[in-house]
């Protein structure tokens, strides 16, 4: 079987972090649930993603999947393939868990899902605190990252972080935290529309914040937020000639260029041998030229762009006007049965 060495960075917490990780968000459908044909795809291809090497493993309570995240994980300790100490495993805390009494209660509920005695990280997956309703809770994710340095002190994780957070919400957390978050997981990408995040990458890496970029392919559908949004780049001259030139693919370029930004990423495949190629970025390396050619791609435009939380206080990107209401999931913030979100 094929094998992957995957490099790490070290967190502001002296924590080894694999340079490159596992994506678990398969999507709902209408009635919010993830098709089950996918969850059994998705834990083939993580079986195999293990195998073969990767060690760093993303999800969250949204994508409804940690159960069976968490059995994969089970099955290769009990099989002897990994130790659990060799497995980063990345979970998040919903937004409807922000206050700082309700993140214990979360983070141990997504222990449970995951059948695991702690995580290795857990991030405030948004800024914004949002009801099961729908509801404005405005709790300050102030409080909500007091709740995370508890499960910090209480070994239920062994880091923490936030996901989403713009410039001016990652100061006022910087400025105000016992423990500085170990990571920002934000939208990267430059497959799709194009964001590159300069500014906000540059400044979390002066603080010694890690950059995790999720979605680093632009989810490789055209976004439905923009129009005129474009196909993703995988015909695209340049790039196909600057793989061409590595004897790589596309998306294997793109993913060396995060690597080479210093950033962290995590795409999601639930097929193997996509698993293996989005791993075999780490045996060669793009000349400045390169570089220089791939940050011209930066446009500056978001796929992820949930605009029916525009008008919730702390959206963390530009809001455009006219546009709030548009198509509004509310029911993304339904759970089953009750506040801790249990899919079983
Ligand atoms: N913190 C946050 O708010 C967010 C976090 N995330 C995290 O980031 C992860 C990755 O982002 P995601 O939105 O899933 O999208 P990605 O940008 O990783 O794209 C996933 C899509 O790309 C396809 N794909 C994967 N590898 C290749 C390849 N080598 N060649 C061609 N196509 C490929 C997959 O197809 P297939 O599976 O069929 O092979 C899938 O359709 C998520 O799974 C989740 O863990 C994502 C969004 C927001
Ligand atoms: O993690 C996530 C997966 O993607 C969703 C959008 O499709 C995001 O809202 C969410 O933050």
């Amino acid at each position: 079987m094929a094998k992957v060495s995957i490099p790490t960075i070290k967190l502001n917490n002296g924590i080894e972090f694999p340079a490159l990780g596992y994506g678990t968000w398969l999507g709902l459908n209408d009635k919010m649930e993830f098709e089950i044909t996918d969850a059994r795809k998705l834990q083939d291809a993580l079986s195999y993603a293990i195998d073969i090497g990767y060690r760093h493993i993303d999800t969250a309570h949204l994508y409804r999947v940690e159960p069976e995240v968490g059995e994969v994980i089970n099955k290769k300790i009990k099989d002897g393939v990994v130790k659990r100490e060799d497995i980063f495993v990345t979970t998040k805390v919903w937004h409807h868990h922000h206050k700082q009494a309700d993140v214990e209660v979360a983070v141990r509920d997504c222990l449970r899902r995951l059948n695991l005695e702690y995580v290795d990280l857990v991030l405030v997956h948004w800024p914004m605190s949002i009801s099961q309703e729908g509801v404005d809770e405005n709790i300050d994710y102030l409080e909500t990252w007091r709740g995370f340095e508890e499960v910090l002190k209480k070994g239920l994780t062994r880091s923490i972080g936030v996901s989403n957070f713009n410039i001016e919400q990652m100061k006022r957390l910087l400025a105000n935290c016992n423990v500085p978050p170990a990571v920002n997981q934000i939208e990267v990408n430059t497959i799709n529309l194009n964001l590159g995040q300069k500014e906000l990458v540059d400044y979390c890496q002066s603080k010694g914040v890690v950059v995790v970029a999720y979605s680093p392919f632009g989810t490789m559908v055209p976004s439905r937020n923009y129009p005129d949004s474009p196909e993703p780049k995988m015909d695209n001259p340049t790039m196909l000639s600057i793989a061409k030139k590595h004897g790589k693919t596309v998306t294997q370029i793109a993913l060396r260029y995060l690597y080479q930004r210093g950033i962290v990423s995590i795409p999601k495949t639930v097929t193997k041998s996509r698993v293996l190629e989005n791993a075999s970025i780490f045996d060669f390396q793009l000349d400045d030229e390169d570089v220089a050619t791939l940050a011209q791609f930066d446009n500056g435009f978001r796929t992820i762009r949930p605009l029916f939380w525009q008008p919730y206080e702390n959206y963390p990107f530009d809001v455009v006007l006219g546009q709030e209401h548009e198509d509004i999931p509310i029911s993304l913030l339904k759970w089953k049965n009750g506040v801790n979100g249990d899919i079983e």
